[in-house]
Parts: C-alpha cells; structure tokens; sequence
C-alpha cells in the first residue's frame, strides 16, 4: 500500500500555461463497490486500477478486519478473495471509515443483514454527516441501528431478518440508494429505490456485472434478495471528480492546452463539462470508448475565455462533488454565476458553500450566499490565505485558484487530498502549476 505523505499546507501561485498528458488516479466511487462487492463474492475478483486513497484504503482495510483475504501485488491492483454472501466475520473492533461518507452509507447497508452485530466509526468531518438519510430506510426494511441523534458512531445489531422495501427517496443520493440496495441482497422478496433525479448507478451496474439480477433505469433500481454474487475482474476507469480540476485549471489559465486520458465518463458525473461548455469552455471530447463496462474518453482541454450563467438546477446531482472547483471557474469568469437546489453541498466534508464562499471573498471575489447555493461574481483574485476546512476537494480547488491570483495563495489543511486523490500535488506541478508545501 502506498502510505499519504503528509500535507498540511500549500502555496499556490501565479503558474501554468498547462501543458501535456494527464492521468488522474482511479474512481473513488467505483473503487469502494469493487471491493465491497468483491469481498461478497463466491471466488476470486482482479481489481485494476483502484484508487489508493485515503477513502478507498480504509474500505479495503474494514473488509480485512471482516476476514476478508486482499492481495496487493502491485499498486492501484487488488485480488479479492471473496468468502460469499454470508462468509463475513464478526468483527472485534469498531470500523473505522475514515473520512468516507460513501464507505460508512454504502456499509451500513451492507452489515445491517449480517448475522453479528458491528460499529462503524469515522473522523470528525465524518462523525458530523447525517446518516438518519441511510437509518430510516434501513430501519423500515427491518435493520437496528443506533446513532446519536442520526450521527456516526452507528451500532448495528446483526441477526435481523431484513425485508424488501419500496423505497421513494427524497434525496437524490447514490449512497442512499446504494444502502438500501445493498441491504436489498439479504433482504425477503423486493427492494425498489425511486429517487427525485438520477444518480450515479455504479452500484446497479456493477450488482449486474457480478452476476446479481436487477432491474434499473435512470431514477429507478430494483433487486430481490435470494442470489448470490459471482466473482469478477474490474477495472476501474479515472475519476472524472479528479479531473474536474485539471479540466477548470486549462479553462482558466491562459495559454493552457492539456488532454485528460481516459476519463470515466458515466453520464450521472458530467454535469460540470455541460455547465462548463455553456460558459463558453474550450473541450474536445476525443476518442470515446469503454473500459470495464463504463464510457471513458480523453478530453482535450484549452484555455478559454468564460462567462457566468445561471447553472441549471437539473445539473447539479451529475456535478455534485465538482462544485468546490466550479466555484473557482465562475471566480474567474466574467459576470454572475448563480448556484441553486445545491443544498446538499452543505452536508459534505466540510460546509462547502460556506468553505468557498468565504476561501473566495478572502482572495477579493464577492459571492452572495444562499441556503442552497451561491451567486459568485466574477472579477480579479488577489492573493490571501485560505482555510479548506479538512476538505480534500475545496483544498484543490484553491490551488487552482492560486494560479491565476496577482500574488500567493496560502492553502491550510490540505491533508486531506490523500483521501481523494493522493499524488495531486506533483501531478499538477508536472502539468505546470506553481504550487509548493509550506
Ligand atoms: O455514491 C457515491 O459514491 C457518492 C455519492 C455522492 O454522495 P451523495 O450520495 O451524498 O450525493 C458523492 O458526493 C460522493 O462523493 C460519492
Ligand atoms: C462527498 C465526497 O465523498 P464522501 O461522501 O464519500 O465522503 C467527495 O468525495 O466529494
């Protein structure tokens, strides 16, 4: 495994033009189901390209402590020895989640129908992130969890006998819809999930690739419980979430011109290269193919001259962790852009309207907050310092920031990145970022 240097903070400033070929690391989403669904199989699964983040480790490392048998032999690959659908151990300590939202929701689904009880933990961003949004649909399928007023640490109490459930969620969530799916594999008879706007299917798509009947359409996921899971190889496209930012670095800094290889581009992750186009964005989208079972393409990025636009409401669950580096783009871009029905933001690793808003008005740009998004006007960045709350995404968001600033931008806490996206640093320096640890 590689181990997270350790970065507590940056110096961002005035860099580029971009230049190159850029690789960005593995899905995050992705790497988490493969292990997940893997470890429940019957046999023995080849994971390649899975991300060796922070995240996606303590995943890996929950399902170890669940005697589940993980090979490394070499990095971004993992041979999973899957021990079946009722093959977990109990555990004896607490799990320890980490920073991962997606690993503790998808989790509890996933133990609530297990035969021995277990605790899921997590660090202090994610100890604040509510759960009640997994607990009550696990709850009404027959599931015992007890949380502290719907907050981490979750006691799940095995040995229930979960039932199917018709579930219309009132959040467009993936890790909703994938708790209660994934719960729906011990689950009697049907589980149905509806939610109020598509969300990224990963868990759909990758329950039918280990062989799992299911039924699903955008919007809409069915299962019933009774099969079992075939072992399989995946491979793990990158993560369109990490290339986000080398996709609004090349549109901001001028003189940029970068081809982003083989980015997964599952239509329910997009959002932000539609919002950026509308902006008057520069990307050419090249040589579209496929790798395991989902849309990659290289995108071909250069530098434009952006204006602000109101970002449609429709586009916002297809952009969901992009806004921290979307912020960034409309900081840069001439005019207003105006953010809303983007609520969910606030309830991610940090505040992040309230983490941008306050990172950019320190850096000279006026943002006007809502309870569900932001307007954010356009206008020269001087350098500042900025906090990143522990938030891997608003930390290199800044970073982007840093290079079209008229002095230093110093970035605090930036840690984090090893969660998402561990070699962020040198990789932008290797495109033409000015940036430096401090
Ligand atoms: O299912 C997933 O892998 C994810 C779903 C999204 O969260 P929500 O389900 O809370 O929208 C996203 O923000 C997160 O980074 C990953
Ligand atoms: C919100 C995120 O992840 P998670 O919910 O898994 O912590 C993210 O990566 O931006």
């Amino acid at each position: 495994m590689i181990a997270a240097e350790p970065r507590e903070a940056w110096v961002a400033s005035p860099g580029g033009p971009l230049r190159g070929e850029v690789h960005v690391p593995g899905d995050k989403s992705v790497s988490h189901r493969a292990i997940m669904l893997a470890a429940i199989a019957d046999g023995t699964s080849r994971i390649e390209g899975f991300l060796e983040g922070e995240d996606t480790l303590a995943t890996a490392r929950i399902f170890e402590k669940l005697g589940v048998r993980i090979e490394v032999p070499g990095a971004s690959t993992r041979i999973v020895h899957g021990v079946g659908l009722d093959g977990l151990q109990a555990p004896t300590h607490p799990l320890d989640c980490g920073n991962a939202g997606t690993g503790m929701r998808l989790l509890a689904g996933l133990l609530s129908g297990q035969r021995f009880d277990s605790v899921l933990i997590g660090d202090g961003s994610l100890s604040r992130r509510p759960m009640r949004r997994v607990l009550d649909p696990l709850a009404r399928m027959g599931a015992s969890i007890a949380a502290h007023d719907g907050f981490p640490p979750l006691k799940i109490a095995g040995g229930k006998s979960l039932r199917g459930i018709s579930y219309a969620s009132d959040i467009a969530s993936a890790q909703v819809k994938s708790a209660v799916l994934l719960a729906g594999l011990h689950a009697k008879g049907d589980t149905e999930v509806r939610e109020p706007h598509p969300t990224r299917d990963y868990t759909e798509r990758m329950l039918r690739a280990f062989g799992w009947p299911i039924e699903f359409s955008p919007g809409v996921a069915r299962l019933s419980g009774g099969h079992r899971l075939r072992a399989t190889d995946v491979s793990v496209p990158a993560d369109f979430s990490s290339a986000a930012f080398f996709l609004v670095a090349a549109c901001v800094i001028p003189g940029s011109d970068i081809v982003l290889r083989r980015v997964g581009m599952n239509p329910r992750r997009t959002g932000l290269l539609r919002v950026l186009r509308a902006m008057g964005a520069h990307v050419d989208i090249e040589a579209m193919g496929e790798q395991g079972g989902e849309a990659v393409a290289d995108l071909h990025v250069r530098y434009a001259p952006l204006h602000g636009i109101d970002v449609p409401v429709d586009a916002v669950p297809d952009m969901i962790d992009e806004f921290p580096a979307l912020f960034v783009a409309a900081a840069c871009a001439s005019g207003t852009t105006r953010v809303r029905g983007a609520a969910e933001l606030r309830v991610k690793e940090s505040d992040r309207i309230a983490t941008m808003a306050s990172g950019l008005r320190s850096l000279g740009i006026a943002v006007e907050e809502t309870e569900d998004g932001a307007a954010i006007h356009g206008g020269p960045l001087r350098g500042g310092h900025v906090a990143s709350h522990g938030d891997h995404r608003v930390a290199m968001a800044f970073a982007i920031a840093g290079q079209v600033c008229d002095g230093e931008v110093q970035v605090c806490d930036t840690a984090n990145v090893a969660t998402s996206f561990p070699a962020f640093d040198s990789l932008a320096r290797s495109t033409g970022f000015a940036l430096r640890e401090s």
